[in-house]
């Protein structure tokens, strides 16, 4: 196996990787760091926990530790935390040299990050929407000294979920000079290749992990099959066995919306967990605060959205509970690998409905593994339902009494605006279109019941003639 020195990092980067406990390269950094350092444009994609933040910053911190001008590199990523994380890691590789980073996101004073943006740093770590924000606004942001273009998570960056990336990345890819190298990293990267390609222009290297699984070995995966209503008590339960077993592990719970989030952490609570949560509709503040607690482990329960479920990295998380269960594999994929990282080992829960069986099928063929059941002592859930069922509404109205439903809206409202749409006509196509589906629906029950009551009408018509038959 090769070292940082073979790979072509200099004497004082690899005593700085040391620092970190980076001793021998991991296998994306083997092959994807030499191909990088000869200047070629890359895709890597790797297992969750693998180390691929390093295998793009040690070879841009070596780069730049030979010939360093202007803003030298620029990292997108989708999250907030994630910039900060990977910010992090420029800052204590780079920390010999000097190297300056800026971080610009969403949530943060705008005004700071156009000073820090003019003042040339080294390395600008951003989600797309924020930096487009300042190219849009601003004519003192300069970008055309860019070497290194750097997707981290590049497939999220590219598909249209909830929050669409691509209008944001349209601007900046424009504003970026043509001739640079770009790096693509994720765990997911095969789902979106060809788009990918099309942004990494020059023939990039690309480098896939060969294993047939598509998550870690030391992930032991678990599933429980829960009626819904009793998801509150199993999730109680877990928790409870877990922190009484085992009081240095922390728990990530990911939950489907912002509004489970909160009335979930308010329920925890309620039962003595220290618990706190992580979603979009938090003050950008109060998300960076309650992470940091988590990841020093004063809080060992942290109830998120999906919004923490890529890139990051907290060695103390054993445990990964999916209070739903993912739609899409690679939400799994990412999720359950927020824990067993760097060769850790690590434990997921999904709890399973009677409606999301299929969903676990499609993991199970997407990820090459077989979930395997998590055995609960049944009794001891249902001896807490009540407790727990009753104590969630009392959360829920506690929740209701407060503005959270408006903020929601509001917060809507601005996303519309923002893209340049108009609130009120899209909320009159949303009415008239949930119209036409409601049409839609009644007319296939019509359709639905003319075919069962002609169904009934021939079985009845058989019998009778059975009947006759027989008294003949
Ligand atoms: N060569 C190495 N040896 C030991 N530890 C390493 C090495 N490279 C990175 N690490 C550590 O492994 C952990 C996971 O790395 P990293 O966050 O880069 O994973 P990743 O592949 O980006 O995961 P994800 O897909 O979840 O974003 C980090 O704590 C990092 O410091």
């Amino acid at each position: 196996m090769a070292d940082f020195a073979s790979l072509g990092l200099s004497d004082w980067l690899v005593k700085q990787c040391k620092q970190l406990g980076i001793n021998k390269p991991t296998p994306v950094q083997e092959n994807c760091m030499p191909a990088i350092l000869e200047g070629r444009d890359c895709m890597g994609c790797a297992k969750t926990g693998s180390g691929k933040t390093a295998a793009f910053v040690l070879p841009v911190v070596q780069k730049l530790s030979e010939d360093p001008y202007g803003i030298f590199c620029l990292v997108l990523t989708p999250t907030r935390e994630l910039a900060y994380q990977i910010a992090e890691q420029f800052r204590v590789l780079g920390k010999p040299l000097g190297l300056r980073d800026c971080i610009v996101v969403g949530g943060m004073d705008m005004v700071r990050q156009g000073l820090e943006l003019t003042d040339q740093p080294h390395v600008v770590v951003a989600t797309p929407g924020r930096l487009a924000d300042h190219i849009r606004s601003s004519n003192t942001v300069r970008m055309n000294k860019i070497q290194f273009l750097i997707l981290d998570e590049a497939d999220r960056l590219l598909e249209q979920g909830c929050t669409d990336f691509t209008k944001d990345l349209e601007t900046i890819l424009g504003f970026l000079p043509a001739k640079r190298q770009t790096l693509l990293f994720s765990a997911t990267l095969t789902d979106t290749l060809q788009e990918l390609k099309n942004i990494a222009m020059n023939k990039p290297f690309l480098w896939e992990s060969t294993s047939e699984t598509r998550t870690v070995d030391e992930l032991d995966q678990r599933y429980i099959l829960t009626p819904e209503k009793v998801k509150d008590a199993y999730l109680v339960h877990l928790i409870q066995k877990f922190t009484d077993e085992h009081d240095d592990w922390s728990i990530m719970i990911f939950t489907k919306t912002c509004k489970d989030c909160q009335v979930l952490t308010m329920m925890l609570r309620e039962f003595q967990f220290h618990t706190i949560s992580l979603h979009s509709m938090m003050k950008q503040k109060q998300r960076f605060a309650n992470l940091a607690k988590f990841k020093a482990s004063v809080f060992k329960v942290l109830v998120a959205t999906d919004v923490a479920s890529r890139g990051l990295d907290i060695p103390t998380v054993q445990v990964v509970i999916n209070h739903n269960t993912p739609g899409l594999p690679k939400n799994y994929i990412h999720r359950v690998g927020r824990t067993a990282r760097a060769g850790r080992n690590g434990v997921s829960i999904t709890l399973v409905t009677q409606y999301d069986i299929n969903l676990v099928q499609s993991i199970e063929e997407n990820t090459q593994t077989k979930l395997k059941e998590y055995p609960v002592v049944e009794k001891d859930v249902l001896k807490i339902l009540t407790q727990v069922n009753v104590t969630r509404r009392q959360c829920e109205i506690k929740l209701e009494s407060t503005d959270f439903d408006e903020k929601k809206e509001i917060n809507k409202r601005k996303q519309l605006i923002l893209e340049g749409k108009d609130p009120d006509l899209e909320a009159k196509r949303k009415a008239e279109l949930q119209k036409i589906r409601g049409q839609k629906k009644k007319f296939q029950q019509k359709i639905q019941d003319t075919i069962q009551r002609q169904k009934h009408g021939q079985l009845k018509k058989k019998l009778r003639k059975k009947a006759a038959d027989k008294t003949a």
